[in-house]
């Protein structure tokens, strides 16, 4: 079984950041920065993640995601959401194949 409460721990810690310094807390000094700032790191890591996938690395694949992952739970916590608004929407998605999703589109 997949250990997903360690996401939802720090889905809780980075919602608590809002409230802490900046100067002592690296997720509250990237609120302060705001969106660009939280973007721009969510873009590197998946720059860096690429690269490693491209120099099949696979300790720097698993570091880099986790980089990915991370910033990406600052960007929903940014604007109010977390990893429970993911999992609900990998829920509401599970077994809907992609192939047929992407054929029940409308053609515009
Ligand atoms: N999981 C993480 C985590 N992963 C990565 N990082 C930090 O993300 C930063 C950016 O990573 P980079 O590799 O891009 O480092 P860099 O090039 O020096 O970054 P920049 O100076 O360019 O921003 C580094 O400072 C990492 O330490 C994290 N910082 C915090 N967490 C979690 O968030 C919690 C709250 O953190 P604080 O708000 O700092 O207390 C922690 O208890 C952890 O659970």
């Amino acid at each position: 079984m997949i250990d997903i409460e360690v996401l939802r721990r720090v889905s809780d810690t980075l919602a608590e950041r809002k409230k802490a310094d900046p100067d002592s807390s690296y997720v509250s000094s990237l609120y302060v920065k705001g969106t660009d700032a939280i973007c721009k790191k969510v873009a590197e890591e998946a720059a860096e993640t690429i690269m490693a996938a491209k120099d099949k690395d696979l300790k720097h694949i698993v570091w880099e995601v986790t980089d990915l992952w991370f910033h990406s739970l600052v960007l929903l916590a940014h604007h109010g959401l977390s990893v429970e608004d993911v999992l609900a929407e990998f829920r509401r998605r599970e077994g809907i194949s992609g192939i047929d999703e992407k054929k029940s589109r409308g053609t515009t």
